[in-house]
């Protein structure tokens, strides 16, 4: 079965070659892109869909979501909203209202709140354990992640549960845990932080966690300068999420991490990306992450969600993306593309073997999954130039159309 989408004012595709065509078309067989060009030059197919003059973007790939929690922190906002500072001890507050929570119910809210994220746009998302913080908590929320997300990552290092000690804590997240989880994530990430994981035990997460076979990711520099960055690089993390607080060698070392990867054919080695989480960064009252002079110096940077209770209650991408543009000073063709692409190489999804159907997200090309974005919009400025507007009008995930 194949879909012709023509009439497409803007196609966005945010491939290598960074191409915008205007008046083109798509076509979607099964669930990957067949054939993108030109609507005067689109073959036939089975199905067509009009798309009125509007723009297609990729669909969003969110990198960075915690969507496994029960609960509800809205005191805590408005403590901070009335001049209270973040801090990590929240988690704890969540983890309670987590484990009270049944399989059925946990599964319910998460499913639910993908179903917010895809309504918006967004094709692909990684979703995080971490309100768990024992053996069977952890478990149970990394089974369930992995029936509704597209990749998991475990954050058994969120927080020290209170009462315990940290390094036995850490002991156990490097252990047993891991142990239990491993079955379900692809991906483990530790809070690097002052008041959560020194660098000595995330450190240690991160190690066991390699050897037993996952990526690393690291929440890293989000409350104040620290070593989460150094860290992430050094032991060749996929990404490092925040970056609030950066000294410049940080920027240095993340830069340097992409040396060997060519953008232009996207071959070789993928470094460190560094993923920006603007609306946490509005939530909890933290200086805006310095995306443009990451961008500036070489790094790829990602924009993601981070979808929790605690420091930013929304999937919206399209938020952060007008953020991205409006206050961090990323052109929309950039804040696009890390909301896209740069979430994709954060997830080393920006590749694929069409041959074996291990498909790259985050850009339009052919062999791609057909995750695509059509906006109620000529183009992809209005993201931009009409904040807040509920611009989505029709998504495709893996060729199948949800909206
Ligand atoms: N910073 C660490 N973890 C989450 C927040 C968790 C919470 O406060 O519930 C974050 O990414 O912002
Ligand atoms: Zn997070």
């Amino acid at each position: 079965m194949s879909t012709l989408i023509t009439n497409i004012a803007e196609l966005m595709t945010q491939d290598l070659e960074h191409r915008v065509l205007k008046n083109a078309a798509v076509v979607v067989e099964g669930e990957r892109i067949s054939w993108i060009g030109a609507a005067a030059d689109a073959p036939a197919a089975d199905d067509a869909v009009d798309a009125g003059g509007r723009a297609m973007l990729p669909g969003w790939v969110d990198s960075h979501s915690h969507l496994l929690f029960a609960g509800d922190r809205t005191a805590e906002f408005e403590a901070r909203m009335a001049g209270e500072a973040y801090a990590a001890g929240g988690i704890a507050v969540t983890m309670e209202a987590t484990r009270a929570t049944s399989d059925f119910d946990l599964t319910r809210l998460a499913m639910g709140r993908v179903a917010e994220a895809v309504s918006q746009g967004t094709t692909y998302l990684e979703t995080k354990t971490g309100y768990g913080l024992d053996v069977e908590n952890e478990a149970r929320s990394a089974r369930i992640a992995s029936t509704v997300a597209d990749q998991v990552t475990y954050l058994g290092a969120h927080l020290v549960p209170s009462g315990q000690n940290s390094d036995e804590y850490t002991d156990l997240v490097c252990g047993p845990m891991l142990d239990a989880v491993r079955p379900y994530v692809q991906w483990a990430d530790v809070f690097c932080e002052e008041g959560a994981f020194t660098a000595e035990q995330s450190r240690r997460v991160l190690l066991a966690c390699r050897d037993a076979g996952l990526g690393l990711r690291v929440h890293g520099n989000q409350l104040g300068e620290g070593p989460g960055v150094q860290l992430a690089v050094e032991l060749g993390a996929a990404s490092v999420d925040h970056v609030n607080y950066l000294a410049e060698q940080d920027v240095k070392a993340l830069a340097a991490s992409w040396s060997g990867w060519d953008g232009v054919s996207g071959a070789g080695e993928r470094g460190t990306v560094a993923t920006c989480l603007p609306a946490c960064d509005l939530s909890t009252r933290q200086p805006l992450a310095p995306a443009r002079e990451l961008l500036d110096a070489g790094v790829q940077v990602a924009l993601a969600s981070n979808c929790n209770p605690g420091t930013s209650y929304t999937s919206s991408m399209a938020y952060c993306v007008t953020t991205a543009v409006l206050q961090m000073r990323l052109s929309v063709h950039e804040a696009v593309r890390a909301a896209t692409y740069g979430g994709a190489l954060a997830l080393h999804k920006d590749t694929g073997r069409d041959a074996d159907g291990e498909r790259a997200v985050g850009s339009i090309a052919v062999g791609h999954r057909a995750d695509l974005h059509l906006l109620n919009a000529p183009s992809a400025t209005h993201l931009a130039y009409r904040p807040g507007m509920p611009l989505t009008y029709a998504v495709w995930r893996a060729g199948a159309r949800e909206r």
